[in-house]
């Protein structure tokens, strides 16, 4: 395997909440500048990893370095900027498309400007001209496109993304997965990806996690999908375990 920078590195993570354990002693890395998809059956803890990531959990033991930092270290608004997130149902305040792009700075004080909200529209693919159009006008496909673009605002370096395609029409999906691979492309930015798509997971990761009852049964190249190796992976694949 090339050298690579971790964006995130666990060390021996655990987490419990009222005392059930959700993550067992987990170690791993989120490589810099790659895509990296996360899968196993309901329950299996990956929006958990997501909160440890970005700050809304603590981990109970071990460690979850960001770009080789404690993430302890971060002031959680420079926490929040450098890890984005973005969620299945693609949550819209009352308001206009450049209001709900600009909500990351206003919330900060600070003004989105014209020209940046029209470069992150033609970004994600959204018409410039839908800049004034009321949210609840857009489609689900319009609004995941949106939500990926308001996540850009604060120019993440990791991007998180749960379930955002599992919602929307085959042609929507495709859509947004080639965002996703352009934005990994022209920014650098370090994608995690959760699907429980396994072709989504395959054909868009470099990466692959398959993570069992908070356990990390397998990673590597997401080619590991094809031919797992371990026998509960073999078996969640197949569909007997999801
Ligand atoms: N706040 C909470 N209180 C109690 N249990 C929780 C809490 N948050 C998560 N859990 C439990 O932790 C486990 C992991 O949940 P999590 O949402 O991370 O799984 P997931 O793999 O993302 O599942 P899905 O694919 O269904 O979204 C589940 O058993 C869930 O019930």
């Amino acid at each position: 395997m090339p050298s690579l920078n971790a964006a995130v590195q666990w060390n021996n993570v655990t987490f419990s909440v009222k005392g059930k354990t959700i993550i067992h002693n987990l170690t791993g890395t989120f490589y810099e500048g790659k895509i990296t998809t996360l899968v196993g059956p309901s329950g299996a803890g990956k929006s958990t990893l997501f909160k440890l990531c970005n700050g809304l959990h603590t981990a109970d033991t071990g460690d979850i370095l960001i770009a080789g930092k404690e993430i302890a270290s971060y002031p959680p608004v420079e926490l929040r900027r450098m890890v984005g997130f973005a969620l299945q149902d693609a949550t819209m305040i009352d308001g206009t498309v450049y209001e709900n792009l600009a909500m990351p700075l206003t919330l900060q004080g600070k003004d989105l400007s014209e020209e940046k909200a029209q470069e992150l529209l033609q970004l994600v693919g959204l018409p410039i001209t839908i800049s004034t159009q009321s949210t609840n006008d857009l489609s689900g496909g319009q609004r995941q496109k949106l939500s990926i673009a308001r996540t850009l605002v604060n120019r993440p370096s990791i991007l998180l993304l749960d379930e955002i395609t599992s919602s929307l029409d085959r042609v929507s999906q495709q859509d947004i997965e080639a965002l996703i691979v352009r934005i990994n492309k022209h920014y650098g930015t370090t994608i995690v990806w959760i699907t429980h798509n396994l072709q989504q997971a395959r054909t868009i990761g470099d990466y692959t996690w398959v993570l069992i009852d908070g356990q990390l049964i397998e990673s590597g190249e997401s080619s590991l999908l094809d031919e797992p190796e371990n026998n509960e992976v073999r078996l969640f694949v197949k569909g007997d375990n999801s």
